[in-house]
């Protein structure tokens, strides 16, 4: 029997809430078609497919960021994957959201605006308090299931991701199925060999934290990006806190910089840090410097340097497995690709067991010609998936797993 109830197991003509992640890059105020969109379309097709009414919830950046945005642009990258119409509405459970609902017809899709434009959404809370708020109470009683085909926001205590499943019958979608199991397998998982862990990206805090819990799992980290820096600003260099207008490090540093410094005391010899950055120079071309050569942060370094990459790659070619959580550096722009491309074409040319996650990381596979193929797993998710590594329960799921087991 599987782990959860499955869109398979669905009443016939049933009206679904969907909660899918769409969250992606915006460029240009616009979404940027990703490995998100494509295998959440199955589950969304599945679903119109069998002739249900089809309600999606989804999320894009957080408020105060600059990638918070309607989801209407998302409708339509989404479209085009499902291969039928995705209406949408902006609004999240006011009256368009609840006419539009109403008004919809059997194999139809509709996408409400962004969970978090709507201020109920956010705040971390247990499922009870979620499943209490107006948003939950006002729209669960328009469906007769909720769907979570969220796997890469389960790690997130909102109420469209932990409140529904208190409210509704709950389902698993085929993103969540697909995820859950592979991610669970790799979990328990024994290596002969060194297994290495490759830490970057912007969220700082969603790794650090599972750095610490991975413990012994993992042999050597080998950081770069956000996290990299708050590592080499807590070994004493002037780097990873924010120059002007920047709101990347000092945030992070004040939530973990004890975390930081407990680990690298402990786990000091596990912990691979940059010897050099890269950043814009006066030319606009990429330059590099060498941290010890460093007195203080003047620019903003976008990528680990060249002589980190010769360092990184010979002890991926030795690993036995490999997981990357965040880019090494900013590869959207080219000049600042080698950090993550090298990484990444390390992997790819062993036969070590893989997994790239996130859904902003994974995108670099493609961008940069590389093959899905050559990697065991590519997850959409990053957080969550880190967080699965540890063995530990995600919130979302664990309600999806209750109601297997016969309700809350
Ligand atoms: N030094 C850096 N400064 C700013 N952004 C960075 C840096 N290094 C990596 N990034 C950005 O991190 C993003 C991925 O990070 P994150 O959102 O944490 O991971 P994911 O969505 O893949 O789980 C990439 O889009 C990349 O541009
Ligand atoms: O993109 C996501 O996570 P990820 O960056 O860890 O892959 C999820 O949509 C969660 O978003 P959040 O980290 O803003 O809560």
């Amino acid at each position: 029997m599987s782990t959860f109830q499955t869109i398979d197991d669905l009443p016939a003509d049933s009206r679904v809430l969907v909660r899918l992640d769409l969250n992606s890059p915006i460029e240009d105020g616009e979404p940027q078609d990703n490995r998100r969109f494509e295998r959440h379309a199955r589950t969304v097709r599945d679903l119109a497919d069998a002739g249900h009414r089809v309600v999606l919830m989804a999320h894009q950046g957080r408020p105060g960021r600059d990638d918070f945005t309607s989801l209407s642009g998302h409708a339509a990258v989404l479209a085009d994957h499902v291969g039928r119409e995705v209406d949408f509405v902006a609004d999240t459970y006011g009256e368009d959201a609840l006419a539009a609902i109403e008004a919809l017809e059997a194999g139809e899709v509709l996408l409400l605006e962004n969970t978090r434009m709507c201020d109920e959404e956010l705040p971390e809370a247990s499922p009870a308090e979620k499943a209490d708020t107006e948003f939950v109470r006002t729209l669960a009683p328009l469906f007769d299931v909720y769907v979570n085909d969220a796997y890469s926001a389960a790690h997130r205590k909102h109420a469209s991701l932990v409140g529904f499943p208190l409210a509704l019958p709950a389902y698993a979608g085929r993103v969540m199925e697909s995820e859950y199991e592979a991610n669970t397998a790799i979990a328990r998982k024994e290596f002969d060999g060194p297994v290495t862990m490759v830490v970057g990206g912007t969220k700082a805090t969603d790794v650090i934290g599972v750095m610490d819990a991975l413990g012994d799992r993992v042999d050597r980290f080998l950081l770069g990006g956000v996290a990299g820096e708050l590592f080499l600003r807590a070994a004493g260099h002037p780097v990873g806190r924010d120059l002007e207008g920047m709101d990347l490090f000092d945030e992070q540093w004040d939530v973990n910089h004890e975390t930081v410094e407990a680990i690298l005391e402990e786990r000091g010899d596990a912990i691979r840090l940059a010897i050099d950055l890269a950043y814009e120079g006066a030319d606009g071309d990429r330059a590099e410097v060498r941290v010890a050569d460093l007195d203080e942060k003047t620019d903003a370094y976008l990528d680990v340097g060249s002589a980190t990459v010769a360092d990184y790659a010979p002890l991926i070619r030795e690993s036995d497995a490999v997981f990357v959580k965040g880019a090494l550096g900013v590869f959207e722009d080219e000049r600042f690709a080698d950090g993550t491309v090298g990484v990444l074409e390390a992997i790819a040319e062993t036969d070590c067991f893989s997994v790239v996650g996130g859904g902003d990381t994974s995108r670099a596979i493609e961008m940069y010609g590389l093959d899905e193929d050559d990697f065991s797993h590519v997850s959409i998710a990053g957080g969550a998936y880190i967080r699965a590594l540890t063995g530990e329960p995600l919130p979302a799921i664990e309600l999806l797993r209750r109601a297997d087991d016969g309700g809350a």
